[in-house]
């Protein structure tokens, strides 16, 4: 009999599947998973479903372009690779790969605080930009120490997480008591702020624990602008979710937005990033940029995004897929699959660029909660 013919992975839900079984299970439950009951995890997925486009017909479309720029930098995709802790928890090379993979699609890259590789690795084996990704800890010296080193190390842009004060309940890392395996470490600070991520209790996560103990809870507005007297790096807050807060934020000189939701692993029945989008679109009012995260799985998602106003939008589970798959080369297969994706779509939508996406290409969403407020 012959072998089993390798079925070709074509979309990134192929990729999640493949990348089910290779992953021990308590590392998948820990990427897969969401808080609380894992309604905005999933309707964050779902809420690009209930758009429909408006295509436009007898457009030269004989060459599409995905390219744009990002706070200044060159990328051929409106997508980044979102910040994500902890990739040898899918492949041995971990975010060297997936930087590798960054540049070879020419994709944006925003590296975690939480990177097991130092950043300084990182900057040096990458030939697109990077962005990094900054949780303030309450041990301001390490968090000072993180923004002279993304400086030194030419980072382009400080992403401050700002929707994680404190970890949310992960039901699935509680019940497995989710700690790190022996050789994953966070490579970025040292053991005044790293110890205690490897020990695992019964109905706890070692991660949530963490959080707790080294997360600044009290950091506010006030000390956002301690942060902008700190560095002339572009900061980009990652994690806002109203009009309130985007104009504040924009107020304050912050460079680009992150709509974000954690991918549902933060607050538990948050809305959607998607249908925060045009509010925040709205109350920015051009004076930053502004992304979106959380539940992008096929080109056409982009689109969506882009046509609500989004300049990019960040991946992330479908990228530790792909790496899970074929570590650096899975990567790149993943994001170019939603590049092949997107072009196809600008190509039948009538939009040969992303100049030409805008709210023209949607119909009225289907049974979506409206972005502003009922008036009754
Ligand atoms: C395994 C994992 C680790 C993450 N770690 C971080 C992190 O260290 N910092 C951060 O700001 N966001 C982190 N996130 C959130 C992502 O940046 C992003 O907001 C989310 O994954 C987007 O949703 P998606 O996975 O549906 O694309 C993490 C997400 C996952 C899945
Ligand atoms: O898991 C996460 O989503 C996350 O953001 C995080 C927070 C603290 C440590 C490691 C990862």
């Amino acid at each position: 009999m012959s072998a089993p013919v390798q079925q070709a992975l074509v979309t990134l839900d192929d990729y999640r599947t493949a990348a089910r079984d290779l992953v021990e299970p308590s590392a998948w439950d820990y990427i897969d998973g969401g808080s609380g009951d894992e309604t905005t995890l999933h309707e964050s997925e779902a809420a690009y479903r209930r758009h429909r486009l408006r295509p436009r017909v007898l457009v030269d479309v004989s060459r599409c372009d995905t390219g744009t720029t990002l706070l200044g930098s060159t990328v051929r995709l409106p997508v980044g690779i979102a910040p994500m802790a902890f990739h040898g928890l899918v492949t041995p090379e971990a975010e060297l790969a997936c930087v590798r993979a960054a540049g070879e699609a020419g994709a944006l890259m925003v590296v975690s605080t939480f990177s097991g590789t130092p950043l300084e690795d990182l900057a040096r084996a990458a030939d697109g930009p990077l962005w990094m990704q900054l949780y303030v800890f309450r041990h301001r010296p390490t968090t000072e120490a993180l923004v002279r080193r993304a400086e030194a190390a030419g980072y382009r842009a400080l992403v401050v997480t700002v929707d994680t004060p404190r970890m949310a309940r992960r039901p699935r890392d509680l019940r497995n008591g989710f700690r790190l395996p022996p050789g994953i470490s966070p490579a970025n600070f040292g053991s005044e702020v790293s110890a205690g991520l490897h020990a695992g209790t019964a109905g706890a996560s070692a991660l949530g624990a963490h959080a707790e103990r080294h997360h600044d809870a009290a950091f506010t507005w006030d000390d956002l602008a301690w942060l902008r007297s700190l560095t002339r790096l572009p900061i980009v807050l990652k994690g806002v979710l109203t009009a309130e807060d985007a104009d504040r934020a924009a107020g304050l000189g912050v460079e680009a937005i992150v709509v974000s939701n954690h991918g549902g692993r933060q607050l538990d029945g948050a809305v959607t990033a998607l249908e925060a989008l045009p509010e925040v679109v709205a109350a920015t009012a051009g004076r930053c940029e502004v992304l979106v995260d959380g539940g992008i799985r096929r080109g056409t998602d982009v689109l969506v995004a882009l046509a609500l106003g989004a300049r990019a939008v960040l991946v992330g589970r479908p990228v530790l897929w792909g790496m899970a798959v074929d570590g650096a080369d899975g990567a790149r297969e993943v994001l170019s699959v939603l590049g092949a994706e997107l072009e196809n779509a600008l190509a039948l939508c009538g939009r040969p660029d992303l100049a030409s996406v805008d709210a023209d290409l949607l119909h009225a969403p289907q049974h979506t909660t409206p972005a502003t407020p009922h008036h009754f």
